[in-house]
């Protein structure tokens, strides 16, 4: 797909369809126990609930006649006795449905997340985060009802139907077919707008998902719409978002409401034409006072399903314009991942090599091409260069982010594309700028790194790197509470425990890249020792503007043009006085 922004819809790749359906009925084929149960209980229920209007007619033409009070009631108490039982088994149904349409909604919701985490990083840099969060949250929520209570109602109002079409025809034949002549007019009104219903409702999920892809998007932005006093000018683009969704709503709402319409109208018109025709063209004698009553209150019965099934369908066509979206989710295919017969990469000792590498984000526009190079087991490296030249790429594809466009990357002989992930990346430390702090406390952000480490190895990890000092300073120390994306922390604090994060999975290769751009001079220079510490031993890559910091590696790659324009330790490169060079006098000039 292209690239997705907050005010573009998107392209629906696979439009509902069978396949979906049978796919929808794999989760809710694992609701089967329960559901059958609450099947049979609604049934009972429906069924105990449709012998009033025999009990009535058997008043209303023996009973009441023959006045006698004793059999009345008898009768009435019997009446009571249909009606509570059916309302007691009508509840622990719904109670039942309920607990069901959670475990669904539990189920997708879980495979989603599974399959949204094994996405790769071009999944995430062609689209608004708002429009991932939307599927997972509200599109799930939105289908649970018509997937548990949906399925078990419409099988019932169908069974409902049958069983109400044999008591009328019990009743009466010739004026059950004028109760059933409305349902050609009706399905020819449902034939006709289901197109355009299904477009609107797929017009909604578009909007609904635009909005909150603004809106996420303003959130995390919020800090720079305050610093550029932007507020007035973004509530426009909100205003125009939310106008949209809200015009795309109305004209779903609008098909929706006109079915029901429909059906109000035609049970009326039905139930008129039963006294009509009961009273006007059937002959008095085999048509009682009793058999009209008794048709008409199964006239009102008969509709009341229809209607019902109407708001089903109603409820399922909204349902698949977010269906859709769900399986398109997790239809999205995991571009990297282990190929069949990937092997485990085995403990590494570091050797990486480049061997005619061309790499490209969006095809045609090859950001690295036919680049090569060889580094040996425990050699630093520094990347630099100008900005956007593509040293964040190489180490990108170094743990296979993304798939090469051409050529093969080694490490220790092995090539990449061939091991499984895991093996992989568990052998890599990577640390960035903007270090990421889950929710939880400081501990569990070090611990991140390997999750079987004991609280004095999470300690030693932390001093290591020059943490310690500052993490005790908190009132609850190790302990305590940080928010997503640490907004508690520094800068500079966030990056010392991202640190001690991938010291603790002890990686064979590390990956810096402009890790140490926001800790000042001073602990820098501490952290350069726990810095030291961590590179022993280790092949690693420092990506950095600030060429101070990777004078010492044992060799300077400069990045540009697509490839390495200088390689060599920054002694040589000195003397080159190349491109190097006067990157290293400039920034020397201006300190
Ligand atoms: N996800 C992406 N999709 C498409 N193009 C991208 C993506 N990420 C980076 N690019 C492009 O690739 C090029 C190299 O980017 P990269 O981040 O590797 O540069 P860099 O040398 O690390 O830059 P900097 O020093 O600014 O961090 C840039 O031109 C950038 O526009």
């Amino acid at each position: 797909m292209a690239r997705n922004r907050f005010d573009i819809d998107e392209n629906l790749e696979s439009p509902f369809d069978i396949k979906h359906f049978r796919r929808a009925m794999i989760y809710i084929r694992r609701q089967q126990k329960p559901m059958i149960i609450a099947f049979v209980l609604s049934a009972l229920s429906a069924a105990i609930s449709l012998s009033a209007p025999l009990i009535m007619q058997h008043v209303i033409d023996v009973t009441i006649p023959a006045k006698d009070a004793l059999p009345l009631v008898g009768w009435s108490a019997l009446l009571l006795v249909t009606i509570v039982v059916s309302v007691y088994l009508a509840t622990i149904r719904s109670r039942m449905m309920t607990r069901v349409g959670q475990d669904i909604i539990f189920d997708i919701r879980s495979d989603l997340f599974r399959h949204l985490q094994q996405l790769p990083f071009k999944y995430y840099d062609d689209r608004p985060q708002g429009k991932i969060l939307i599927r997972v949250v509200n599109y799930v929520n939105s289908v649970s009802d018509v997937l548990s209570n949906g399925i078990i109602n419409f099988i019932l109002e169908i069974v409902n139907l049958i069983f109400i079409a044999i008591f009328m025809f019990a009743v009466d034949v010739r004026l059950s077919f004028v109760i059933l002549a409305g349902l050609p007019v009706f399905l020819s009104i449902m034939l006709l707008i289901k197109n355009k219903q299904r477009r609107a409702w797929q017009a909604v999920s578009n909007k609904s998902s635009n909005l909150n892809a603004y809106l996420q998007e303003s959130i995390s932005g919020i800090r720079v719409t305050q610093i550029f006093s932007r507020e007035s000018h973004n509530e426009g683009i909100f205003t125009r978002l939310a106008t949209n969704f809200r015009k795309e709503w109305i004209t779903a709402v609008g098909f929706n409401t006109l079915i029901p319409f429909t059906v109000d109208n035609l049970a009326t018109l039905v139930t008129t034409s039963i006294y009509l025709v009961g009273l006007l063209a059937l002959n008095p004698a085999d048509v009682t006072f009793g058999v009209i009553i008794a048709m008409s209150s199964y006239a009102a019965r008969f509709w009341q399903p229809i209607l019902n099934l109407s708001q089903l369908y109603n409820n399922f066509i909204n349902a698949v314009a977010y269906l859709e979206r769900i399986f398109e989710t997790l239809d999205e295919p995991v571009t990297v991942n282990d190929v069949p017969d990937a092997k485990e990469l085995p403990p590494i000792e570091g050797h990486v090599t480049f061997d005619d590498v061309t790499f490209a984000y969006d095809p045609g526009i090859n950001i690295l091409e036919n680049l090569s190079f060889d580094i040996k087991a425990g050699e630093s490296i520094a990347l630099v260069g100008p900005t956007g030249a593509g040293k964040t790429t190489v180490v990108n594809l170094i743990s296979r982010f993304y798939n090469l466009t051409g050529g093969k990357i080694l490490i220790d002989g092995h090539n990449i594309s061939q091991v499984t992930l895991k093996s992989l990346r568990s052998q890599m430390g990577i640390m960035l700028q903007d270090s990421f702090i889950f929710s939880g406390t400081i501990l569990e952000n070090i611990r991140y790194g390997r999750l079987d480490a004991t609280e004095e190895e999470i300690i030693a990890a932390a001093k290591a790197v020059c943490a310690d000092e500052f993490i005790r300073e908190f009132e609850q120390g190790y302990q305590t509470e940080v928010n997503e994306r640490g907004s508690k922390l520094s800068q500079g604090q966030r990056q010392l425990i991202s640190f001690a994060r991938t010291l603790l999975a002890d990686p064979r290769i590390l990956i810096l890249d402009e890790a140490t751009s926001s800790i000042d001079a001073k602990t820098e220079r501490l952290l350069q020792q726990g810095l030291n510490e961590l590179l022993k031993g280790r092949t690693s890559f420092i990506i950095a503007h600030r060429l101070s910091t990777v004078k010492n590696c044992d060799r300077i790659m400069y990045v540009s043009d697509k490839g390495i324009a200088e390689c060599g330790s920054h002694d040589e490169l000195m003397a080159r006085r190349g491109l190097y060079y006067r990157l290293y006098t400039a920034q020397k000039m201006e300190a």
